[in-house]
């Protein structure tokens, strides 16, 4: 349990869909129950976590207290009112780590008293499944010990990588907002299969193994994706005819312009 020293008592404000997420990944990589606390708003939430994970359901500020580290799991809208409400409980040193999209480092440590080292995170839903991909930034008091902290919790739900503030923006766009780009991609190549007559299990069998397959093929040849998509080209064959049709149909601008949408939406959003 070198891992639970590392990280100490973790205490996890707002049990949403990432709030449940990590603490579900961290119990699955084998921390105690005993060593996380979570605060939820509903009693139904509350009972349920405590139902299901053996973990105990405390108020904000309790929860803060409690915590080595604290992770905040609220939507962006209520960062503020709760690092209000928990700043004056936390004790010297805890280490607050924020999921919050587009709430930045200056803001968090603002709101929190002088010194509390911060950390801000766009982690992602494939967390869910132990596939997630956690992008961090120090704040300015932190320490490497704090970094390593947060590498060491987040890694519970897929892999880590640290990255200047400044990339924030970007990698929501890319990484936080981009599982719901591939159900996008996914549900279109379902409704084509079915167009063509497949029945709908079948279509969503192809699609998803074909996904499956597509991504490993990336992660274990480390190939462009311009050279394993040349190999699946015939001359004169069914792919060629595809791809033209995408090109024609502008459909990588279209996705270079949803993601710089996305990159300016997060910018956006940073400034209330
Ligand atoms: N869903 C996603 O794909 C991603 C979400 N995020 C970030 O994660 C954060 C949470 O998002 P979700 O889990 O999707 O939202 P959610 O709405 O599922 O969960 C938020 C939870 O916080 C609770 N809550 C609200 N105010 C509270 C308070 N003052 N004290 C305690 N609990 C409170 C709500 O009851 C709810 O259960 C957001 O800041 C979001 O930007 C980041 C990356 C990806
Ligand atoms: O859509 C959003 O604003 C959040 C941030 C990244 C994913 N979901």
């Amino acid at each position: 349990m070198v891992e639970q020293v590392k990280t100490g008592r973790v205490a996890i404000l707002g049990a949403g869909n990432m709030g449940g997420t990590i603490l579900a990944g961290l119990l699955r990589a084998g921390r105690a129950p005993a060593d996380v606390v979570v605060s939820a708003r509903r009693p139904e939430r509350a009972a349920e976590l405590k139902q299901r994970h053996g973990v105990e359901v405390l108020a904000n500020v309790e929860a803060a207290a409690w915590g080595d580290t604290v992770l905040l799991a609220v939507k962006p809208r209520d960062i503020a009112g709760l690092l209000a409400e928990i700043g004056p409980a936390l004790r010297p040193g805890t280490l607050v780590v924020s999921l919050a999209a587009g709430q930045t480092i200056a803001a968090l440590e603002g709101g929190l008293p002088e010194g509390t080292p911060v950390i801000r995170v766009m982690p992602n839903t494939p967390s869910l499944v132990d596939q997630g991909m956690s992008v961090l930034s120090p704040g300015t008091h932190c320490l490497p010990e704090h970094t390593e902290r947060a590498q060491d919790l987040l890694s519970s739900t897929g892999k880590v990588l640290q990255v200047p503030e400044s990339y924030q923006d970007a990698v929501t766009a890319v990484s936080g907002s981009g599982p719901a780009y591939v159900f996008y991609v996914a549900e279109a190549m379902i409704e084509a299969g079915v167009l063509l007559g497949l029945p709908r299990p079948t279509a969503t069998e192809l699609v998803v193994q074909t996904l499956f397959g597509a991504a490993t093929m990336l992660r274990q040849t480390g190939e462009h994706p311009s050279i394993l998509r040349e190999q699946v080209t015939s001359p004169g064959g069914t792919t060629a005819a595809a791809v033209r049709l995408l090109d024609d149909q502008r459909v990588r601008g279209a996705f270079m312009s949803a993601i710089e949408a996305a990159c300016n939406r997060s910018a956006q959003l940073s400034q209330f």
